[in-house]
């Protein structure tokens, strides 16, 4: 298993104003898998990946990162642990914009206090298909591209884990899909995970699961799904039914759990 999460708990704010952002949430992520994770807004999607990246700390329940707990771990170690095994991937490409795209993707290594192999740098950007724009800065790359550039940079160390949230996000459709078979494709190569967090039935429908969360609640997952059977769980999630859940309406909450099922 390359991250698991065993009930874990993380409550934000004190007394009246506190707010369980997760709220007990068991998930497993093994090698070679490809998660999405979708709720509405608020939901907890992206506390939980905080937590299971160890850049959150949990208030109860476990975190296993590369098969160590990352609240157990002195900073330096922890450090190292995302250095060494978890790569990111955000909405905003968040390139450095005075870099090359080959020196975006060395950016990580430097860091890390070594020196870049060229062709590992050179491969990294020929697998997501640039390797004829390594010269060029960001603002001489489509924002697909760009996106490219930050899946490469996230994939230089040959990460464990790729954590995504919302890569997708500001990006046109063929831009998305390009990215997303990039994903896919890291996948089914490398062996590394993807857990995804998106708002897009699209998007989520490119991963082999979808985690379905709500009020920091896992309320079900769906295997192999196509955008259309996502989308109907989405929008039974956001109905008014589960928000009348919310509050201590527990009946209409149990309702709409079992209408999208607990886990199939
Ligand atoms: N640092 C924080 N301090 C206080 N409350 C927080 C903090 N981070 C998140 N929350 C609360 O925890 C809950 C879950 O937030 P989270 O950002 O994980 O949701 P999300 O599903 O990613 O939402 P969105 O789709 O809108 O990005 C929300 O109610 C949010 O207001």
């Amino acid at each position: 298993m390359v991250v698991r999460l065993d009930n874990v708990v993380r409550r934000y704010g004190a007394g009246q104003a506190e707010v369980a952002a997760l709220d007990g949430v068991s998930l497993d992520f093994g090698r070679g898998t490809f998660t999405a994770i979708m709720g509405p807004s608020g939901s907890g999607k992206s506390t939980l990946l905080h937590c299971a990246a160890g850049l959150d700390r949990v208030d109860e329940g476990q975190v296993l990162l590369a098969g160590q707990d990352p609240s157990r771990l002195p900073r330096r170690t922890l450090t190292e642990l995302r250095r060494d095994h978890t790569g990111f991937v955000f909405q905003a490409f968040n390139l450095i914009p005075t870099l090359t795209a080959k020196q975006n993707v060395e950016l990580p290594v430097r860091l890390a206090g070594r020196v870049p192999d060229p062709d590992q740098v050179a491969r990294s950007l020929d697998r997501v298909g640039l390797a004829d724009r390594a010269h060029h800065l960001p603002t001489q790359l489509s924002g697909g591209q760009q996106q490219r550039v930050a899946v490469a940079r996230a994939l230089v160390a040959r990460p464990r884990v790729l954590f995504a949230d919302e890569p997708t996000g500001a990006l046109d459709i063929r831009s998305s899909r390009e990215v997303l078979r990039l994903l896919r494709d890291t996948v089914a190569q490398s062996g590394t995970a993807v857990i995804m967090v998106t708002h897009d039935p699209v998007a989520a429908a490119h991963a082999q699961r979808v985690a379905f969360l709500a009020d920091g609640r896992l309320v079900g997952e769906l295997a192999g799904a196509s955008a259309e059977k996502i989308a109907a769980r989405m929008t039974l999630l956001e109905s008014g039914r589960w928000a009348d859940g919310q509050g201590g309406h527990e009946p209409a909450r149990s309702d709409a759990m079992g209408a999208i099922g607990a886990r199939d």
